[in-house]
């Protein structure tokens, strides 16, 4: 059996399949998972945002500054909530990632305006951007770039609103700046570790099925090889008769069932007769015909439940259950006559097929198939002897 060694090679820095199909394999196989998270996410930290209205107002009441900063918190809110429905329904993550980008674009776009409306809270909002930017990179699944821009322009965009606004001194804005840079990192590391792992799990996942799918198609090989190890076994390769030995289980079997029943058991020996002359005459190819002819001759006219067996060269031997003496004697003249009146292949004018058949009946308590058979062989024998097409029964069966 074939083994399964992939590697499975995933960038170290966007955290995906270097392989394009296995990249949208897996991506596919979340992709349900992925809308439903994002979906949730956003309307989750959509509705956080709008909160904040409150604690504007306690700042700022109800001045010019309170009434920008909600309208622009309703209008963000309202574009995040749409999005987050149109995602729910319809947000392939493989094939429209800047549908996943576009929310966190304007969040982020809401997070730096609240800057330049509340400039005097703006280490508040310090603390909102670390956490804005942390959700970004663990809250919405998957999408380690589109996280990655959406919360590097949040934080340029914070740092210079924050300059530009809020007049912080350098130093601060130093402090700002490498708190951010650290948020960004961990985010990032985080998402990207998290990455990694999972299409490190979707890869073994799918190596496992794979080796599954190898598995079973071993084992249907196997049962296949089985089947026609059996069928060499079991079978005449010419005829496809019994062998010889397939014959002598299922005989045996026979045998015993008809003593334990206490019915009549009879057993033919067939030979073809003069069948030397057959393959010197008109070849092996010809004579293999003749076998052939015979098996199907056999094969039609004696009962399903007999069985019937090559037992070599032209010889062919029949276990008849449930059968007495005198029906054997019907049944083995009826065999020899279909045989004498096969048609015979062109070119083969002249032959005048026959078969002598040798009858032995099991006696009431014989359990030995063994014996049966020598006694039906040597009454073949007999009928060899007496002239050939003929059927012989073995005395003691009369
Ligand atoms: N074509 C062919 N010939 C076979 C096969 N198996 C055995 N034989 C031949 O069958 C012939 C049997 O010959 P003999 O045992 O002398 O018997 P016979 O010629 O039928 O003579 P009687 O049985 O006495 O009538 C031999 O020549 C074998 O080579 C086979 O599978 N195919």
């Amino acid at each position: 059996m074939s083994s399964l060694k992939t590697q499975h090679h995933v960038h170290w820095f966007t955290g995906q399949f270097g392989e394009h199909s296995r990249e949208s394999m897996y991506r596919k196989s979340i992709k349900t998972r992925v809308r439903f998270e994002s979906c949730l996410s956003l309307v989750l930290v959509s509705l956080i945002f709008g909160m904040f209205a409150i604690t504007d107002y306690h700042l700022l009441g109800l001045s010019r500054e309170y009434y920008l900063l909600v309208t622009m918190r309703i209008v963000v809110v309202s574009l995040c909530l749409f999005l987050a429905f149109i995602i729910g329904r319809w947000g392939c993550y493989s094939r429209k990632a800047w549908l996943h980008a576009l929310p966190l674009w304007i969040l982020a776009t809401g997070i730096i305006l609240i800057v330049p409306l509340r400039p005097e809270s703006l280490f508040t909002q310090v603390t909102a951007v670390v956490v804005a930017t942390m959700a970004f990179y663990l809250l919405i699944p998957n999408l380690l770039i589109v996280a990655m821009f959406a919360s590097l322009y949040l934080s340029m965009g914070f740092l210079v609103s924050a300059v530009l606004f809020a007049e912080i001194a350098p130093v601060v804005t130093l402090r700002i700046a490498l708190l951010l840079i650290m948020t960004n990192v961990v985010g990032f590391c985080a998402l990207l570790r998290l990455e990694i792992l999972q299409r490190k799990q979707f890869a073994l996942l799918q190596e496992e099925r794979d080796q599954n799918r190898l598995l079973l198609k071993e084992i249907a090989h196997r049962k296949s090889l089985e089947a026609q190890l059996r069928m060499v076994a079991e079978r005449d390769a010419l005829t496809g008769l019994d062998s010889r030995s397939h014959f002598m289980k299922r005989a045996k079997a026979l045998l015993q069932r008809s003593r334990l029943e206490k019915v009549p058991f009879s057993l033919f020996m067939i030979d073809v007769d003069h069948f030397k002359s057959i393959n010197d005459t008109w070849g092996h190819t010809h004579g293999d015909w003749v076998l052939t002819k015979i098996a199907e001759v056999c094969a039609q006219s004696l009962r399903p439940t007999d069985v019937i067996g090559r037992f070599g060269g032209e010889e062919f031997v029949v276990a008849l259950p449930d059968t007495s003496p005198k029906d054997a004697q019907i049944v083995a003249e009826r065999l020899k006559k279909e045989v004498a009146t096969l048609p015979l292949k062109e070119g083969m004018s002249g032959l005048c097929l026959s078969v002598t058949i040798g009858i032995a009946l099991a006696h009431p308590e014989e359990g030995d198939l063994e014996s049966l058979i020598t006694r039906a062989d040597q009454t073949l024998y007999v009928g060899k002897r007496n002239g050939r097409n003929r059927v012989e029964m073995s005395r003691d069966s009369c």
